[in-house]
């Protein structure tokens, strides 16, 4: 492989740059008439395209067409531009070397120094639904190649890729011109800028287009050992939103980036409250996802990403989400101390009214009704946060390891369809064991693994998460439940590889108990249970959950 070799002594020293002659073409107009006003006030000459071009003669500037310079009409609905040498060597000629200076004076093209340009609303295009040919015309290609010629030419030209950069420029033409530090940084952020548009357009495209939106739009798991269905290369972006006060622990710095086109946590609205901390958003995120693993109304109450309470509201309770709330917490009130509250149902006053009692870090929600909202109100340390519009879950899970990075789907969950469960061991369950059973089911796959869950009535009584081994467990979950394990069902993550486990249950008075079966010893297991009288489904399905 051979790159390209200049010889270093050929270059002339460049610090500061006088701004002469600007090339700009924006879709974002903002601020544009500001610029333009100080460009025109230091002499610059502008160059423009279109609309951008009648925006600044609108404001009674004199400026250049795109066309004039290249004796070439914009054309093709606006593919082709600015795409054309007269416009490209200008951004690219290195004048620190004479030999370029040559060539462009032999050309007779004169040199930018300053670009201004933002990309077509690619994001915000899919983002409003747009049918696929608008989101294909809305891919820039005549910018981002400008905005990588300008950076790459950083050495001669400043590049702003957005309206936050103005100022700056403002000010850069009353101090005599632009500075090789400001251009190397305005270049690094043009050159995150395309990657990150680029990278935009890449998710759409497996999205959307071939073998993984197949699968999405038949609504199967895509195949685990094809490779076809990932991406060759992944690429992610996300914007900076803010910096955080600190991490997980005061020492360590942190931020919160937000993946655009999304609409998660990250997206959510803060109505009130402290500013969110990095914990508040992990568990935030926890909790939406235990919450929204339901279709009834529900509540989950999280602390360090486990749940110390979830439940659904009673069919007949007058008021079904500040019920499912008062059963969530009733599971373990000494954990749900500075927790993180969701519901997937608007927080009405009845739970607003509850919750103002109990010291809480965050509720977050698809919506606060009013007067719940002034109820919530007048607690200075609670944040309340609003979820957007269309809030789902993401479809696929990252996860950093060192020099790397594991992909996978979202466990999506399926297990509400007891139908295809199997009973191994007892009688079949009635209809309200069985409720309880796909309640405990879905509840326990927001559990850290080992999991253990035991409920009673659409809610947990007792949550046993995050031990090495699941007869511990099983201890934690009837240690926390006591005198309500008895007569409560059971759900378990994975299979149990011993009886051991089991035991500890069914002593405490569990009555019936789902799990995924699988183990080389099911037979002692099932044994067990039936030995006890106690029924056993296996839903041939495991939700490990690190
Ligand atoms: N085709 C080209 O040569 C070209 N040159 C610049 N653009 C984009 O056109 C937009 C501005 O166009 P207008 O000034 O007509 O509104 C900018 O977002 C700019 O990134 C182009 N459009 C897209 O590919």
């Amino acid at each position: 492989m051979s790159g390209h070799a200049i010889d270093p002594s050929l270059y002339r020293d460049r610090d500061a740059v006088v701004i002469r002659r600007a090339l700009l073409s924006v879709s974002d107009k903002t601020g544009l008439v500001e610029l333009a006003t100080a460009l025109a006030a230091s002499g610059v000459e502008m160059v423009s395209t279109g609309s951008t071009a009648q925006t600044i003669r609108d404001a009674g500037f004199a400026v250049t067409d795109v066309s004039a310079v290249t004796g070439f009409p914009e054309s093709l609905d606006g593919r082709v531009k600015t795409l054309h040498p007269a416009i490209h060597a200008g951004v690219l000629a290195d004048l620190r070397l004479e030999s370029h200076e040559d060539q462009l004076r032999d050309l007779g093209i004169a040199a930018f120094e300053l670009v201004v340009v933002n990309l077509y609303p690619f994001v915000e295009t899919v983002a409003s639904g747009a049918e696929t040919p608008t989101v294909i015309e809305n891919i820039d290609i005549g910018g981002p190649a400008l905005v990588r010629a300008a950076a790459k030419n950083h050495a001669n030209v400043a590049i702003a890729v957005s309206p936050a950069s103005y100022p700056q420029i403002v000010k850069a033409l009353t101090l005599g011109g632009t500075t090789l530090a400001q251009r190397q940084r305005l270049a690094g952020e043009a050159f995150a800028h395309t990657a990150s548009y680029d990278t935009a357009v890449a998710a759409y495209f497996a999205e959307n287009v071939g073998v993984r939106a197949e699968h999405e739009a038949a609504r199967e798991p895509v195949l685990h050992d094809d490779a076809a269905d990932f991406e060759a290369e992944l690429t992610v972006t996300a914007e900076l939103q803010h910096t955080l006060r600190y991490g997980e622990n005061s020492h360590q710095r942190a931020a919160i980036y937000a993946q655009p086109g999304s609409r998660g946590i990250a997206q959510a609205e803060q109505l009130h409250g402290k500013e969110m901390s990095y914990n508040n958003y992990v568990d935030a995120d926890a909790a939406v996802r235990a919450a929204y693993d339901f279709e009834d109304p529900a509540v989950a109450i999280i602390k360090h990403a486990n749940p110390c309470g979830i439940a659904v509201g009673g069919p007949l309770a007058p008021d079904p989400i500040a019920d499912a709330h008062a059963r969530a917490h009733a599971c373990d009130p000494v954990s749900a101390y500075g927790g993180v509250i969701a519901a997937n149902r608007p927080v009405t006053r009845a739970m607003a009214e509850t919750v103002k009692d109990i010291f809480t870090e965050v509720v977050v929600a698809p919506a606060f009704d009013d007067d719940a909202l002034e109820i919530l109100r007048t607690k200075k340390n609670i944040r309340l946060l609003r979820l957007p519009e269309g809030f789902a879950l993401a479809d696929r899970e990252v996860k950093q390891i060192s020099g790397g990075l594991l992909l996978q789907d979202s466990d999506r969950f399926t297990g509400f369809d007891s139908s295809r469960w199997q009973l191994v061991a007892g009688e079949e369950a009635d209809d309200e064991t069985r409720a309880d059973l796909e309640f405990a089911w879905a509840a326990c796959r927001s559990v850290k693994s080992n999991a253990i869950l035991l409920a009673h009535e659409g809610a947990s009584v007792g949550v046993g998460m995050g031990q090495v081994n699941r007869v511990d467990s099983c201890h934690l979950a009837v240690d926390r439940a006591g005198e309500r394990a008895a007569g409560s069902v059971a759900a378990s993550d994975a299979f149990f590889p011993f009886a051991d486990g089991l035991e500890v249950l069914l002593e405490a008075g569990v009555r019936a108990v789902v799990q995924p079966g699988g183990s080389i010893r099911d037979e002692g297991v099932v044994a067990a249970a039936q030995a006890a009288g106690v029924t056993m489904y296996f839903t041939g399905e495991r939700h490990f959950f690190h």
